[in-house]
């Protein structure tokens, strides 16, 4: 062996200076790396103050030119009325986008709601005059979610991956919005990878309940439901797999529907977990009331979304049903066995029951079948069928915000350890150990066809 060994060898000494220079080495390309990824944030931030700071004066020079006194009146129209406000001509685009955009910017300083604000919704402005037909959301300030494409701006999941390359084109969703005659005026905040129900990410910050500052929005859709609930946009997009919509909604005392699935084009949508398709994540709209979600469906469920997008079944929103006042028969429970409700929950639920009773509906308590299988096996090793994998590698060249970071160790065990600690955490801790066992995603394709046959029929 000695023979076969280098006949220099290395003195204790060298072999010191050699590892001492080889962690300096990783401290050093470790720090490089760091400063890279904040220089990137730091100009983030920059275009986004910058952005801001153009809105504000482009509210001030408007402000100039139609000082108001209606401004609050205007805040106060329900989408519906300001809607037809609108149609009938008695209130300007222009005097309710500048409105709701000097609401915003108020809204977004005290909570750090918006991302960007979206300077093209000048142009807009031009272009819903030259359309033949006024669209049902005709002059309507309409905010979206940050990952929802615009062009010329990011969309970047709260992940410094996806900053640098702003979109080529608009989203389907925008086009569409568009097409009816709404006005995009402002991307918003949302959490790290859109995986959390707080709303923050270390590019553009922490975003904070208008309602409590003390307490978060909720996620992922938390911009949309700060700004909402602040008062500085009267309509929203959000978008759900595992209740990013319904969530900041309930945090924030909203409206928010997840529609059904593939119901609306998400093309021009990125995600960290794009390839998923065992739960499918919807855009559906945040607002004050049920009847302003009403119109946006009704907006959205139209011809120019199913040519855009022909994956979309062309059904239009159902008029008939929605107006209908016939009794229908309507399914409720108020503990589904898996998660605890809070007593505000319960009881909203209870005042719901009670006044669709009063209306001549027929209500039929029931109970969620295989509620720990449906979450841990269907949902929950579903959303994680590839182990986390996607989701970790969306990470590469980031650093982790504080809030996820729990989270994303946990993701990021190695299955082996993930199952070791699940079995060892079982006895004392089942519903960890089945999260943990579910983290280890399904293994194989063929594993993947049997969970989608399960999801498809329960
Ligand atoms: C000690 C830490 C234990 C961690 C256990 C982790 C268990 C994880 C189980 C479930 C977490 C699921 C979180 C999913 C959040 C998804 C929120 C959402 O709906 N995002 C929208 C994504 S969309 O693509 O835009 O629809």
């Amino acid at each position: 062996m000695r023979q076969l060994l280098p006949e220099t060898e290395l003195a204790p000494a060298a072999a010191l200076a050699l590892l001492c220079g080889s962690a300096a080495a990783v401290v050093v390309w470790k720090w490089l790396s760091k400063r890279h990824i904040q220089k990137k944030m730091e100009e983030a931030r920059r275009t986004r103050d910058e952005g801001v700071k153009k809105m504000a004066k482009a509210v001030q020079q408007f402000r100039e030119q139609v000082p108001s006194d209606k401004t609050d009146a205007i805040l106060s129209l329900p989408l519906l009325e300001l809607a037809g406000r609108l149609q009938e001509g008695s209130l300007s685009p222009r005097t309710v986008l500048y409105t709701y955009i000097q609401k915003a910017l108020e809204v977004t300083q005290q909570t750090n709601c918006v991302q960007y604000f979206i300077p093209e919704c000048e142009e807009q402005l031009q272009e819903i005059q030259q359309q033949r037909e006024k669209g049902l959301l005709y002059g309507i300030p309409v905010s979206i979610k940050d990952h929802i494409g615009h062009e010329g701006h990011l969309s970047t999941c709260g992940l410094v991956k996806f900053l640098g390359t702003p979109e080529q084109e608009d989203s389907v969703l925008v086009k569409v919005l568009k097409r009816q005659g709404a006005i995009p005026f402002a991307k918003t905040n949302v959490p790290q990878s859109l995986f959390n129900y707080d709303c923050s990410n270390l590019i553009f910050g922490q975003t904070l309940n208008p309602l409590n500052h003390q307490k978060t929005p909720g996620g992922s859709s938390g911009g949309e439901g700060a700004l909402i609930a602040g008062g500085g946009s009267l309509l929203g997009i959000g978008s759900d797999v595992a209740g990013s919509i319904r969530l900041p909604s309930s945090f924030c005392g909203l409206c928010g529907l997840k529609p059904t699935g593939f119901r609306i084009s998400k093309l021009g949508v990125i995600s960290p977990i794009a390839g998923m398709s065992s739960v499918i994540g919807m855009l559906g709209p945040i607002a004050r009331d049920v009847d302003s979600l009403a119109l946006c469906m009704k907006a959205l469920l139209c011809e120019e979304m199913f040519r855009l997008d022909p994956t979309v079944p062309p059904i239009p929103f159902d008029e008939e049903v929605y107006t209908s006042s016939k009794p229908l028969r309507i399914g409720y429970y108020e503990e589904d066995g898996y998660f605890q409700p809070s007593p505000s929950m319960k009881r909203a639920v209870q005042q719901t029951r009670k006044l669709l009773q009063e209306a001549g509906h027929t209500i039929v308590p029931f109970a969620p079948p295989k509620i720990d299988y449906m979450v841990d096996e269907l949902f929950t090793r579903g959303i994680f069928s590839d182990g986390a994998a996607h989701l970790v590698d969306s990470f590469k060249g980031d650093i982790v915000d504080p809030n996820l970071k729990s989270q994303f160790n946990t993701y990021r065990l190695p299955a082996l350890l993930k199952r070791i600690l699940a079995i060892i955490l079982k006895p004392i801790y089942p519903r960890i150990a089945r999260d943990l066992s579910a983290l280890c995603g399904v293994g194989s394709a063929k594993n993947l066809w049997d969970q989608h046959v399960a999801v498809a029929v329960g």
